[in-house]
């Protein structure tokens, strides 16, 4: 039989308010886009897995370019990614980056575990099943 892992991981989107933190999160999560969302969060912190989302890839005129995330992204030693959630554009995308180096870094910090059946960690967001 086929032996099936789920693994449960806590997110969280991080930015200055308005970069479309909770709109990625409902293309994401419900494929949906609702564009009237009132603020939800000020600043906060948070250490690595990490991934740098260039979002809004779908607006006209851009504040940064390409070129200058990829290279703030290098500096921060993470992956980049440009998303719409306005028309879906990798989304899917950003969230399995930001899964798989999730992922990675746990089995650094376990390299002698082996795990069999069904591991759950914490609750919340994103599940990520293996076969
Ligand atoms: N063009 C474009 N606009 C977007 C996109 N995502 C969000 N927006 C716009 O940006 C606004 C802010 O999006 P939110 O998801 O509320 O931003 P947030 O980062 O959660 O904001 P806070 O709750 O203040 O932290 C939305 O009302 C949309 O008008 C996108 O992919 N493309």
């Amino acid at each position: 039989m086929t032996e099936i892992q789920i693994r449960m991981f806590q997110i969280m989107p991080l930015g200055d308010s308005g970069v479309g933190k909770t709109t990625l999160l409902n293309r994401y999560i419900d494929d949906s886009y609702i564009p009237e969302i009132t603020n939800t969060l000020d600043n906060l912190e948070m250490s690595s897995p990490c991934v740098l989302v260039g979002h809004k890839s779908d607006h006209k005129h851009r504040c940064v370019s390409r070129e200058e995330a990829e290279e703030l992204a290098k500096e921060l030693g993470v992956s980049y990614v440009e998303a719409s959630s306005v028309t879906g554009h990798n989304v899917k995308e950003a969230f399995e980056t930001l899964v798989q180096q999730i992922y990675r870094e746990k089995k650094k910090q376990e390299p002698q575990k082996q795990e069999t059946g069904a591991s759950r960690k914490c609750s919340h967001c994103v599940g990520l099943c293996e076969r």
